[in-house]
């Protein structure tokens, strides 16, 4: 059985347990014992037709892609606003990331927690190994050697990930540092690198005709916690099969980072300067299809104010040498939601896009041979061919573009990436805001009172359902710091790992939390904030609270600013928008109260009291 030689966390098997001469990897271009036992072995379970080794080169990007144009996978867009670009239409049954397919396999069914799906790992193993065995049949094995974070960090972390998909690898590319650099940094370092084995679950039999976008109705992703690996199955998605991305930098790095001392979260970081030439470093956890990406790339309607970004998803923190809180984007790549990006709302996201070298999974296709999608212009297109391959008119009931479509972009194609986003150990954390897409209840910023009430704010974050995830779409549900569906380990655990996280930090240097929410809707039944580039009036806000500035009101939930306190210089807002987006209603709080009762409830004594004490004290102040 593949991986029962039980290897402790931080080392790769090094048993050489190939009985025969290599099969798979006679020609590997490397001699590092651990992978290639890993490669041997994954090989022989799954049986591919060849074996590629993933230089990372531009030379083998354009075979891998003239390839996928070859079988349909891959549509090369000729219209010169989207150069080396590529679109990919999924199977419609293979569209977001599958929640109830995910699971978190650790020895013991507690380390997992009530938020997981728990599956004891023996059991997994068994079912994966029928599952895995001959999946690759007919297909390419491509063997992608990758770091999450910089390949010059102090403790980089490496993966690599096997997979029969050419679509994967061109995704990974954009998305993580890849290839021959990181194989040698492997090599000189004898570094553990986190086995990641993916299959869409399609072998081809000989003869047999490829489809543009194979899968399998049966899926797996499976994380097995103390070994730190990572196997999916049946999917050829996002977040399901570029493994680097919510798999590793989340799961299992939730775990390194429990393990370590740190923090792997679920956040864009964007760094802001005043006027006055005053950096701000701010992070925001806001769960899937939430605002993430807008907000890491918001171009800020207030003078004077600049915003440039550092990454919109995926944020590692440490406790720095100096006592400060210090973050890093581990990945190199969006992989954005395109329905709502377009040039009036995001036109960050829009420039990078149009330098081209991106791949679009689900959205239209114009006629001249670009993608459109959904608010990407006020103006529709008269006819395009919808994300199914349908002719498509202004007037169709279908929207054009998937709602999870994605565009998959270079982050360094970005005009208004920070500096900082190079620096391999980071920058200091200033600010963290928690959000979440609430219709009622929670105002549009409050501050908390300290660290502890901030990640109580965290610990009882919100938000209605999107299209992110496979599921109904709209009804609430918690999702503690925005990682429900990524938390490698206990819920509550989790909770007790950032209160401890503080303490190897200087507290004075302490970042200052604040809960936010752009969605929630005015009494005229309508979003009461114009959110977007308007969110720089919100976080020159917090800016002054840093500062110790910045007019606000104690609440029984936290600061929120006083209806003065905001810049709201050429903004067009009533008086009456305003209030029903800042206000704080007893009554909405004191229902929030009994959903956040349940919501605890569910931890059992895994909650931390200090996190418990911030429910009884929030009791306390709404009845005083
Ligand atoms: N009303 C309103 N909608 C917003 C705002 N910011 C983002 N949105 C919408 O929210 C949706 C998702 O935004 P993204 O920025 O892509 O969300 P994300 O958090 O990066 O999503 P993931 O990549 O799935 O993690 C888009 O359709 C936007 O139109 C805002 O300030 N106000
Ligand atoms: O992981 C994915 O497929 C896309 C994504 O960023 C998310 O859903 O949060
Ligand atoms: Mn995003």
């Amino acid at each position: 059985m593949v991986n029962t030689v039980a290897t402790a966390p931080g080392e790769n098997s090094s048993t050489d347990h190939r009985t025969t001469a290599p099969a798979f990897t006679a020609d590997a271009p490397t001699t590092h014992t651990p992978l290639l036992n890993f490669v041997e072995e994954i090989a022989a379970l799954t049986q591919p037709a060849r074996v590629h080794w993933v230089e990372g080169s531009e030379a083998e990007h354009r075979t891998l892609t003239d390839e996928l144009v070859e079988t349909g996978t891959l549509t090369r867009l000729t219209s010169p606003d989207f150069p080396n670009s590529f679109a990919a239409f999924s199977d419609p049954a293979d569209v977001a990331r599958v929640e109830s397919r995910t699971f978190i396999c650790s020895e013991n069914e507690r380390d997992a927690g009530f938020t997981n799906n728990w599956v004891d790992p023996a059991e997994m193993r068994e079912k994966l190994q029928g599952v895995f065995a001959g999946a690759m049949r007919g297909r390419t094995m491509y063997v992608i050697p990758f770091v999450m974070g910089h390949l010059d960090a102090e403790d980089p972390k490496f993966g690599v990930e096997i997979t029969d998909s050419a679509y994967v690898v061109t995704s990974m590319r954009i998305m993580a540092r890849i290839g021959t650099d990181v194989l040698r940094k492997i090599e000189e370092l004898n570094a553990f690198f986190v086995p990641a084995v993916h299959s869409v679950g399609a072998p081809l039999e000989p003869g047999e005709q490829d489809v543009p976008w194979p899968c399998n109705g049966e899926k797996y992703i499976v994380h097995y916690p103390e070994t730190r690996e990572i196997w999916s199955f049946g999917s050829g998605y996002g977040g399901n099969a570029l493994l680097g991305k919510k798999c590793y930098a989340l799961r299992i790095a939730s775990v390194m980072a429990r393990d370590e001392g740190w923090l792997a979260e679920h956040m864009l970081i964007l760094k802001l300067t005043s006027p006055a030439n005053r950096s701000y470093f701010i992070a925001g956890a806001f769960p899937s299809a939430c605002g993430k990406t807008n907000l890491a790339l918001i171009d800020p309607t207030l003078e004077g104010w600049k915003a440039e970004t550092l990454g919109d998803d995926i944020t590692w923190i440490r406790p720095g040498h100096d006592g400060e809180l210090r973050v890093v984007n581990p990945e190199s790549g969006y992989f954005g939601v395109a329905p709502g990006t377009g040039w009036h709302t995001n036109a960050n996201a829009m420039r990078a896009i149009a330098k081209g070298s991106s791949v679009f999974t689900n959205c239209a296709l114009t006629d001249d041979g670009g993608v459109w999608w959904e608010g990407m212009t006020e103006e529709p297109p008269a006819h395009l061919t919808d994300w199914r391959g349908q002719d498509w008119t202004p007037d169709s009931d279908e929207p054009a573009a998937h709602p999870n479509a994605r565009f998959c972009t270079p982050i360094d194609q970005t005009d208004m990436l920070a500096e900082e986003y190079f620096e391999p150990d980071g920058v200091r954390l200033d600010a963290i805001l928690f959000g979440g897409r609430r219709k009622t209840t929670v105002p549009l910023v409050t501050q908390a009172r300290d660290w502890n009430h901030g990640i109580f704010f965290g610990a009882t974050l919100s938000s209605e359902t999107t299209a992110a995830a496979e599921g109904a779409v709209g009804t609430v549900r918690r999702d503690p710091m925005a990682m429900l569906p990524f938390i490698g380990y206990d819920a509550g655990d989790y909770l007790k790992h950032w209160v401890e996280v503080s303490g190897r930090a200087d507290q004075s240097k302490l970042p200052e939390i604040f809960l936010v929410n752009w969605f929630r809707k005015g009494r005229d039944g309508k979003i009461s904030w114009p959110g977007f580039a308007e969110n720089s009036r919100v976080l020159k806000w917090v800016t002054e609270r840093l500062d110790g500035e910045g007019e606000a009101v104690e609440t029984p939930i936290g600061f929120t600013p006083t209806m003065d306190a905001l810049d709201l210089s050429g903004l067009e807002i009533t008086p009456e928008a305003l209030e029903d987006s800042i206000r704080v209603d007893r009554q909405e709080w004191a229902t929030e109260l009994e959903g956040i009762d349940e919501w605890f409830a569910q931890f059992g004594d895994s909650l931390p009291t200090s996190i418990a004490a911030e429910q009884e004290e929030l009791r306390r102040r709404l009845s005083s």
